[in-house]
């Protein structure tokens, strides 16, 4: 099985490919007609899947790309040579893709769905304006002197190249930061990956097929109007075709498209007046009865061959009060056969050391402050999350931020991070100002975080988790040694030799060391953590405290939002404490558990006194 899985898709594309090939040989003009028909799915179904397939962004666009690449051949067919008109065709469908890509990429969910469909619906309306009012007539008729088998060898050309393309595409780290997209757009922020210019570039190279394809197919019509190269059903079928192979792998839309075109022909002969019903079922009972389309069910198959036992289900431990070294709900099955944090100690050290510079800096904690935050505020409506809060950061140092619930201390991590652009105030790093810069520049100046509710790619392995930061960080690297730094980072952090298990199956425990991996992986200066022992038990909570405690003195300096006080009075050497946005006290750790305004407002009378 495993065989087939490897060499299979590979087999499929190139098997169906050959055997599309004998079809102008040996077959009738119905038959290449039809064989056009499906190699022409078989491109616009995979272009679409580029893009939409990783990223999860479904484009209802795939006929305005199509349609201009067949306008494009109606209204300079007869002018230019042919592979010039393909070419203005690819460079008007690479304009159009960059225009509309920028200002909608943003989006995303059903608002980029609709906006998609409202594109293409808002190009046929100004085509056909423009061919009423300026050309007056409603379409354009084509003389080229281009046949079937010519057609169909383009479009063969065109199906290789885009398999090529998306082959390339996979291995690449554009590939991986789409994969990271679809996943959390937020992570991906966080792995320092420029969404917008990633979702860009395969948006305009998905594009560029989709309307070279529409160009290739335009002289199959003699007459060409607006409703003829702008019909929508075209961008839902290639949807449904898509789906139903599969968009989450290369392959998948292959699967889709064959049987469909071989279908969508059978029922446009027989039920041409039901077509639109007809397509609406087909869409309805694949989005439901296969999700994840045929692909699906083999990747599936594939994941229970070689899943070595029962996936471990994670539990997610709470944040909450302060805690002293309480037990967590989060102990996990598979936890046991993990190397303990505390035994890689001394890879530790060498695996932070070419930074031998920075650990003397940091070690000198009454120095410039690394990270200084002054009079910072955000409201969410009428709550004020975070009001004129400052402290600061030393160098090398471990800053306890802590508070009772809502109290603003996430919305103060969220801030820093660039999750969400402050109201007022200003945050200095490193002797620069970062406010209101987004999450992947943030990462590229040297701050990393893990977050509250953790957030592991489940889809991607443990060591793809982990490249995904290695391939964007400031000084990326990518290839063989970054697999390797990518391992030994998961070692690390307690995970040696699970680099291929994907982060989907870890536990709750284990998801958290993976999700500190990746915050490692992007080489920062600062990390933040937000409540990253919560939900340990006492063991788990030791080795917690030792690993954090062996990345300060290996020179990270770290601000942790933490309830759990037996960590805060171990490895904190200040503490700020938040209460309803506020900071109510700040100075070294001892003294601030002791103030009587944070055992009132936090602590209460027990815990100050431990
Ligand atoms: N995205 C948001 N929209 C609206 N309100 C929010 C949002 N994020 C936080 N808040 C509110 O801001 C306040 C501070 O929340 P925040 O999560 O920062 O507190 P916290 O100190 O981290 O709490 P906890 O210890 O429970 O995690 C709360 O009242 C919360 O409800």
């Amino acid at each position: 099985m495993s065989a087939i899985l490897r060499y299979g898709p590979a087999a499929l594309v190139s098997g169906t490919l050959a055997a599309l090939a004998l079809v102008p040989l040996l077959g009738s003009d119905y038959h290449v007609a039809l064989a056009v028909a499906v190699l022409s799915y078989i491109v616009l179904a995979t272009a679409w899947a580029l893009f939409s397939g990783p990223t999860g962004y479904v484009s209802l666009a795939t006929v305005a790309f199509f349609g201009i690449g067949a306008y494009t051949v109606a209204v300079l067919g007869e002018v230019l040579p042919w592979p010039v008109v393909l070419l203005v065709a690819a460079l008007i469908g690479l304009v159009v893709a960059l225009v509309v890509g920028l200002s909608t990429l943003r989006l995303s969910g059903i608002y980029f769905v609709v906006f998609s469909f409202g594109l293409a619906e808002l190009i046929r309306q100004l085509v056909t304006w423009y061919e009423v009012n300026v050309g007056r007539s409603v379409g354009r008729y084509v003389f080229l002197d281009i046949g079937q088998t010519a057609i169909f060898w383009q479009l063969f050309g065109l199906a290789v190249a885009v398999f090529v393309v998306g082959w390339l595409v996979r291995r690449s780290r554009l590939g991986l930061a789409l994969q990271v997209i679809g996943e959390d757009e937020t992570v991906a922020r966080h792995c320092g990956i420029d969404t917008t210019r990633a979702k860009l570039a395969l948006f305009a190279v998905s594009s560029v097929f989709i309307t070279v394809t529409g160009a290739v197919m335009a002289p199959r019509w003699t007459y060409i109007d607006p409703a003829i190269a702008f019909n929508p059903l075209v961008s839902f079928q290639v949807v449904v075709m898509a789906l139903l192979g599969g968009a989450g792998v290369l392959y998948g839309p292959l699967l889709g498209a064959v049987p469909l075109v071989l279908l969508f022909d059978v029922i446009g002969a027989n039920f041409p007046n039901h077509f639109s019903i007809l397509l609406g079922l087909v869409f309805v009972v694949v989005v439901y009865g296969l999700p994840r389309g045929v692909a699906g069910l083999l990747g599936r198959a594939n994941s229970i061959e070689h899943r070595a036992g029962p996936p471990s289900h994670r539990v997610r431990g709470e944040g909450g009060s302060p805690r002293s070294g309480e037990t967590g709900e989060g102990a996990s099955r598979g936890y046991a056969d993990a190397p303990s944090p505390g035994s890689h100690a001394s890879s530790v050290r060498s695996d932070l050391s070419p930074r031998a510079g920075r650990r003397e800096t940091c070690l000198d904690v009454s120095g410039e402050p690394l990270l200084e935050i002054v009079d910072l505020s955000k409201s969410f409506g009428g709550v004020r999350a975070v009001d004129g809060v400052s402290f600061q950061v030393a160098r090398g140092s471990i800053v306890g931020l802590i508070g009772p619930n809502g109290s603003g201390k996430t919305t103060a991590l969220n801030l820093i991070s660039g999750l969400i652009p402050p109201r007022g105030g200003a945050i200095r790093f490193d002797g620069a100002e970062i406010t209101g810069l987004r999450s992947d520049r943030i990462v590229h100046r040297g701050i990393a975080r893990t977050f509250q509710l953790v957030r592991v790619l489940d889809e991607l392995t443990c060591a793809d988790n982990v490249m995904a930061a290695i391939a964007f960080r400031r000084h990326p690297s990518w290839g063989e040694k970054a697999r390797h730094r990518a391992a030994t980072l998961l070692a690390r952090v307690g995970l040696a030799g699970r680099d291929e298990e994907p982060a989907g199956r870890l536990t709750y425990i284990d998801s958290k060391r993976l999700e500190l991996a990746r915050a490692l992986a992007l080489d920062p200066k600062l990390l933040l953590l937000d409540e990253w022992l919560a939900g340990l038990n006492p063991t788990e909570l030791q080795e917690g405290i030792a690993l954090i405690a062996s990345l300060k003195r290996d020179g990270l300096t770290i601000v942790m939002v933490e309830h759990v006080m037996d960590a805060i009075r171990s490895l904190c050497d200040r503490c700020v404490v938040m209460n309803t946005g506020r900071t109510i006290a700040d100075g070294g750790t001892a003294e601030v558990l002791a103030a009587p305004e944070v055992v009132r407002a936090y602590l209460g009378g027990g815990d100050a006194d431990d």
